[in-house]
């Protein structure tokens, strides 16, 4: 089956497209989930391993949507098609698959998409302003463009929705909650769910018996504490803001900053505030680079304020290590993954380095090695196995789409 995977931005789309094996009379490729109820549209359990991968057809980005150059993303979606027959000839795609950012409370697992799925990503807006309007055009766009092709949505929230309520809720009053929806959800559950599985396979454990935590440390970053093969606590709350420190986002800060500089100058108005906070901080703010590379290279050039950020992202992540180690009544592993977490030897040792008091120790030349495999990097007598999981979202995607499609087509 072709599967095209999407990550619609206001901006821009990503895009693969991936084939899927599914052999005769075989089961579906399964989602690599533990993620807790069952498919409210399908009326199928959560499948529980993944199968079948998937692999790379074709890849590609389109960019400066909402210029004069591209309108809007049904006129990227012309494109899109363009290039796909372009290089697919007469193949044709079997299925969409929506990397959807935000699915509030009520997705907890990758839904088929119809016209109230549509308008329920497009009421989660005020949540996600910056990802969910742009999901929404993305899957009218392509309802409009292949009419009765499937369309699956695969929410960034969806696999922190196992964790419990003293975990999720803030102290605030009730109604901000009951009545706003404030709480914390959590993103990148793509990556940590899949990130896990991959882990306890490689570990031997069974995936219901592992306590671990996961660290996603991208342009966005994110770390989750990991029990019982499930998530129980994240970094990222409300919005992607919170948490690490990432490329050009704050993450955990006191919100009394915004109040005292509203006190000095009223006429700061909302969208000033979230690109401080999203757009100018982090890494950016401190190093003058969001970048990773840009950052270590500073750094190793003998930048202070690189030097500084460095410090600062792997402090906080390693102090976030030690209280989900604390909260999942102690981890077996910790796992890097994403841009930075599968490819900085440099920023895994600076942050394994302060994680002394769990008696980690990092095997340095195992460490350096490049490889696009699950590894393990921690020395045989270290208190916590340090394991690199390259993740992929966009297998995780895929796989899902195949199976909720070719369950429904039964
Ligand atoms: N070899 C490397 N060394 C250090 N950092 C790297 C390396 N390769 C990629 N990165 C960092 O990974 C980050 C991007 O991660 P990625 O997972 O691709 O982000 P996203 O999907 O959120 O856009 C950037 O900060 C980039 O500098
Ligand atoms: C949710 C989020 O932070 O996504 P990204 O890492 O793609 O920015
Ligand atoms: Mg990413």
């Amino acid at each position: 089956m072709l599967v095209l995977v999407v990550n619609c931005g206001s901006s821009s789309i990503k895009y693969q497209v991936r084939e899927v094996e599914q052999a005769e009379g075989q089961e579906p490729a399964a989602y690599t989930s533990s993620m807790p109820r069952v498919d409210e549209f399908v009326g199928v359990e959560q499948a529980t391993q993944g199968a079948s991968g998937g692999t790379v057809v074709t890849k590609g980005l389109i960019e400066n949507i909402g210029t004069s150059e591209i309108k809007d993303h049904t006129q990227a979606l012309d494109i899109l098609a363009e290039r796909l027959e372009a290089e697919l000839g007469d193949r044709t795609i079997d299925a969409a698959g929506h990397r959807v950012v935000h699915g509030g409370e009520r997705f907890s697992a990758p839904v088929l998409v119809n016209n109230e799925i549509i308008r329920a990503v497009e009421r989660l807006a005020p949540l996600a302003p910056l990802h969910n309007p742009a999901h929404a055009l993305g899957l009218r766009a392509i309802q409009k463009k292949w009419p009765g092709m499937p369309q699956v949505c695969v929410f960034d929230t969806a696999f922190h929705r196992s964790m419990p309520e003293h975990v999720w809720r803030y102290a605030l009053p009730e109604e901000m909650y009951s009545e706003y929806g404030v709480r914390r959800y959590g993103f990148h559950g793509t990556s940590h769910d899949f990130v896990t599985g991959l882990a306890a396979d490689f570990l031997g454990v069974e995936r219901q018996q592992f306590n671990g935590v996961v660290a996603h440390l991208g342009n966005g970053a994110s770390v989750t504490a990991i029990k019982d093969g499930q998530s129980f606590d994240t970094s990222m709350g409300f919005t992607p803001l919170a948490g690490l420190v990432m490329g050009t986002r704050t993450g955990d800060f006191d919100p009394s900053i915004i109040t005292a500089m509203l006190r000095r100058d009223p006429s700061i108005d909302a969208q000033q505030l979230d690109d401080l906070m999203n757009k100018q901080s982090g890494l950016q703010a401190i190093a003058g680079h969001s970048d990773m590379r840009e950052v270590e290279a500073a750094a190793e050039a003998g930048d202070a304020r690189a030097e500084l950020a460095l410090e600062m992202a792997s402090y906080r992540l390693a102090k976030y290590i030690g209280a989900y180690h604390v909260a999942v009544g102690g981890a077996q592993a910790l796992m890097f993954t994403a841009g930075i977490g599968e490819n900085s030897p440099s920023f895994r040792a600076r942050v394994v380095s302060k994680l002394g008091a769990l008696g980690t120790t990092l095997d340095h030349e195992a460490n350096a090695i490049r490889s696009d495999d699950v590894r393990r990097i921690s020395t045989p007598g270290s208190g916590l196995e340090v394991l690199v999981v390259p993740t992929d979202e966009e297998q995780a995607i895929a796989e899902a789409t195949a199976s909720l499609v070719s369950r429904k087509a039964r």
